[in-house]
């Protein structure tokens, strides 16, 4: 039976893997996420993706480690998750009344240096609303621990005018890119849990 390990802290991308249904465990990458302001944001999450993958790879050799990592673009700057309240303010201030991309890497890593990795790109707009609105979807608190300080399939779908490619890249991993990594490298899907043992 093969291992996979999500190497991610991230409750969401805990939440789309279980719903694959794949036997996995999570483990956190314990890795610092600063990288050159001079990368793009596609750039960026590349290499932390990969960074995130790798050292949880080299604690467990022989298994298989996915690794992601996210960050939105708007009009040129890259945003990440924000710190606190009024940094989410500023963030989604930034993207109401705009159209804005949101990048996921992944990084598949497998035993005898199996490496696949993709970044998936989806393209958001927003409606612009009123300062109030604004507050009001801030005191919801959906802002905590998300890439742009909004989450697509809570309150924050309310925000959303358009939503172009996958969804689910939105909420933190691309699952039709992680689906085609996973069988790319032979996973099996839908096998019945190995009977306990007595
Ligand atoms: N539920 C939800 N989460 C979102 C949404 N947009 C962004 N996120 C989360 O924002 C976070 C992006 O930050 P990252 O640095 O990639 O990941 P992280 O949360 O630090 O977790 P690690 O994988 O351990 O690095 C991820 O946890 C995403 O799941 C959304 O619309 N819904």
């Amino acid at each position: 039976m093969r291992t996979l390990i999500l190497a991610s802290t991230s409750s969401a991308r805990r939440a789309l893997m279980d719903g694959l249904g794949l036997p996995y465990r999570a483990e956190s990458p314990g890795v610092e996420e600063d990288v050159s302001p001079t990368l793009s944001a596609r750039e960026a999450v590349q290499v932390l993706a990969g960074r995130k993958a790798k050292a949880v790879h080299a604690r467990h050799p022989e298994a298989w480690v996915l690794g992601a990592d996210q960050l939105v673009e708007v009009q040129g700057e890259v945003l990440s998750k924000p710190p606190d309240r009024e940094a989410a303010k500023r963030q989604l201030g930034k993207l109401l009344g705009q159209t804005h991309d949101i990048c996921t890497g992944v990084c598949l890593l497998g035993p005898g240096g199996h490496i696949a990795e993709a970044v998936e790109v989806s393209r958001l707009t927003f409606y612009p609303v009123r300062d109030e609105e604004l507050e009001r979807y801030l005191d919801l608190g959906e802002w905590q621990g998300c890439a742009g300080s909004y989450r697509v399939e809570g309150a924050g779908q309310a925000l959303l005018a358009r939503l172009e490619g996958d969804r689910t890249n939105v909420q933190g991993l691309p699952m039709l890119t992680v689906v085609r990594m996973l069988r790319d490298a032979g996973f099996p899907f839908f096998e019945r849990p190995e009977p306990l043992k007595p």
